[in-house]
């Protein structure tokens, strides 16, 4: 018989990696998964998927959960918010290996527009509704103890576990601290009629491991998946920029995309042109088009990576 999931002998001698279950993380963990070529099929309804092409057992837990279940040693490696491993007390357990660069938020003190209060500092002894008890309670509790707000004057933080934004129309709280999204930031925030009074934290999500030597026999293991999930988070931060520029511009051009190490340049039929051709960050893709337009650069390509190890 093949070995099932929920045969726990099954997981000897596998490596346990936790991945988001649900929610804002899960997609872009299956994306990393495939893009690692990361091989598995989850059973309906099953939380633990058995790896064919590497001895690993993927877990898929609450991203909330992922943390503690790292930092106690209980899974390997696991992908979480930056911000949950803070709240659950487990920046000493886990290391952060690798940023992702999704999940980008940031963890806000918000108001109602109309609000008098126009700091954290002018919210504080009032009432705070959100899901991050711990982080919420020690900005305030540091502000507190600056304003010397103490017993029934200090801040009152109450957690939610979900639909934040609601508390204040519901005139369960002065105001919330809750993630806004990096991206079409703001969306949830504004829909409430809630403005940030404040940032408390910017996050995205982190590869993670334990951190002490319940990891060794693992360790080369966690640097494939490593170097696998940094590949393919680089082919997404950048394209690759071809041109050809005159021969005496190139030391203009080699200014405008330097490449990650150097920009390779190679001789054209024509010797008063050469080709260059340099990695450069998607995001600047469309600024160093045109600066390369200026100096002269001629039949600019811009080719997407699928995969690359920088
Ligand atoms: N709007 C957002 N944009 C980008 N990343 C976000 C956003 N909201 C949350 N995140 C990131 O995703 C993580 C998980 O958030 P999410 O709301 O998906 O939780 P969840 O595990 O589905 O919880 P819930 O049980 O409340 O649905 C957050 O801790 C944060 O790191
Ligand atoms: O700035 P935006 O892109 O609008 O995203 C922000 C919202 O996303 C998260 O909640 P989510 O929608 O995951 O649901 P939840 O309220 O149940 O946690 C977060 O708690 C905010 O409410």
């Amino acid at each position: 018989m093949s070995p099932s999931a929920t045969d726990s002998e099954s997981l000897d001698g596998r490596l346990l990696f936790a991945i988001p279950k649900k929610g804002r993380l899960h997609d872009k963990c299956l994306e990393l998964l495939a893009g690692s070529d990361i091989q598995f099929r989850r059973s309906h309804r099953l939380d633990v998927a058995l790896v064919k092409n590497l001895p690993i057992a993927l877990v898929f837990l609450p991203a909330s959960d992922i943390p503690s279940f790292v930092g106690k040693g209980n899974v390997n490696l696991g992908i979480t918010g930056h911000d949950v491993i803070l709240e659950a007390n487990m920046e000493n357990e886990v290391a952060e290996v690798l940023r992702l660069g999704f999940g980008k938020c940031a963890l806000q003190v918000q108001v109602p527009e109309s609000s008098p209060f126009k700091s954290a500092e002018d919210l504080a002894g009032k009432r705070v509704v959100t899901s991050f008890e711990v982080l919420a309670g020690k900005h305030f509790g540091e502000i507190d103890s600056r304003l010397q707000l103490t017993g029934d004057a200090a801040t009152k933080i109450e957690y939610v576990g979900g639909s934040v934004e609601a508390a204040c129309a519901l005139g369960l709280a002065d105001g919330i601290v809750d993630l806004v999204g990096k991206y079409k930031s703001g969306d949830t925030m504004r829909a409430a009629g809630l403005h940030a009074i404040a940032t408390i934290l910017e996050t995205e999500a982190v590869l993670i491991k334990h951190t002490v030597e319940k990891n060794a026999a693992f360790e080369p293991l966690i640097q494939t998946i490593t170097s696998r999930i940094a590949g393919v988070v680089a082919a997404g931060k950048y394209v690759v920029c071809e041109y050809n520029i005159p021969r005496e511009k190139v030391h203009d051009a080699t200014a405008i995309t330097p490449g990650r190490r150097a920009p390779t340049i190679s001789p054209l039929e024509d010797d008063k042109w050469v080709a260059v051709s340099a990695m450069v960050e998607k995001k600047n893709m469309a600024t160093i088009m045109d600066n390369l337009v200026k100096i002269g650069a001629e039949d600019i390509l811009i080719f997407n990576l699928d995969n690359c190890r920088v």
